[in-house]
């Protein structure tokens, strides 16, 4: 299978205000590709340049193999786009705006839009201007996925949408990956991305600070506990544990993080009454963290 994203040291400077810099990326045909980052990292300029809706500094981009300037009519027909700031005319009825979105990419069977705004609780004759947030970024979705297309770009898909509705985004992501799609999407939301996606690329003030599975990503993070004992806290037991660090211990309740398995955790607390214990999952700030002191830790072994 080829790479359906090519992108090589991709530029976008506005200005003097940097949009994205030197961005090296492959995404591969059926691959779920996650692009993570904070508020104006750059997501939103990778995903417009993609779609040639604002030209490189520098660098190129390809899709399916072409330019995405040149070939720009017969890619957009194999592109399902989502933009984050989806907008439509606000006077026509939803399945009005939909039918005509559809008529645009060569017609769309009535029944796949009707399947898709009942899965996602849209009503389609609603007028576009009485919709709520949600329910219009609903509208984004069934438009980018109605047409099946080749790949779904898709720029903070669930910005909006209440946690079930989120759900039902996620199948339709499993769906089009079974059936060969590739989709490539931006979030700030770690958990929705890890969910569906098989890899995920970090971009922090312009740059891609980490590329890798999800799988990888997580070891590297560290998991943070919060556990209240009936009883006073083994403070010398959980610092000698491996892989445990910013220990802060207050009355019966103890806060670490935890950047190992936690098999020998668990053995310590074996051996004391927990009455409670909360470990959550780790961040995107935590996953910077995780990243950068590890690459630093890296550079750190290669100049010693
Ligand atoms: N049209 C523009 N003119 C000037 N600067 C811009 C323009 N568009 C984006 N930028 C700047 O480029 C940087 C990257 O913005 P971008 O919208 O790509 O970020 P983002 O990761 O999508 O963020 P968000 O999650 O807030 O949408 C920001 O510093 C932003 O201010």
């Amino acid at each position: 299978m080829g790479d359906v994203i090519e992108l090589e040291k991709l530029t976008k400077t506005y200005g003097t205000r940097r949009g994205l810099v030197e961005l090296d990326l492959a995404v591969a045909e059926g691959e779920v590709f996650g692009y993570l980052g904070p508020n104006g990292a750059g997501k939103s300029t990778t995903i417009r340049l993609l779609l040639d809706l604002i030209r490189p500094t520098s660098g190129r981009a390809r899709l399916f193999g072409r330019d995405p300037r040149e070939h720009a009519v017969e890619l957009h027909r194999r592109i399902g786009y989502l933009a984050g700031d989806f907008v439509v005319d606000p006077r026509q009825r939803v399945g009005e705006c939909l039918t005509f979105l559809a008529d645009l990419r060569g017609g769309v069977p009535r029944t796949r839009i009707e399947e898709l705004a009942a899965r996602l609780d849209l009503d389609l004759t609603t007028r576009i201007r009485a919709l709520s947030k949600g329910n219009r970024q609903k509208v984004g979705l069934v438009q980018a996925f109605m047409h099946q297309p080749d790949l779904l770009i898709l720029d903070e898909p669930t910005s909006g949408l209440d946690p079930l509705v989120q759900q039902t985004f996620l199948d339709l992501v499993r769906e089009a990956t079974a059936a060969g799609q590739t989709v490539f999407m931006s979030s700030h939301i770690m958990t929705e991305v890890e969910a569906v996606a098989d890899r995920v690329g970090i971009i922090r003030e312009g740059r891609l600070v980490a590329l890798d599975t999800v799988a990888r990503l997580r070891d590297r993070a560290r998991h943070r506990f919060e556990i209240t004992f009936t009883g006073p806290v083994d403070r010398a037991a959980l610092a000698a544990l491996p892989g445990v660090s910013d220990l802060v211990v207050e009355g019966g309740t103890a806060r670490f993080f935890l950047s190992t398995d936690p098999n020998e955790l668990i053995a310590v607390l074996a051996r004391h009454r927990v009455a409670s214990l909360q470990a959550s999952e780790p961040d995107l700030g935590e996953l910077f963290f995780a990243y950068y002191r590890d690459t630093e830790a890296a550079k750190e072994a290669s100049r010693a």
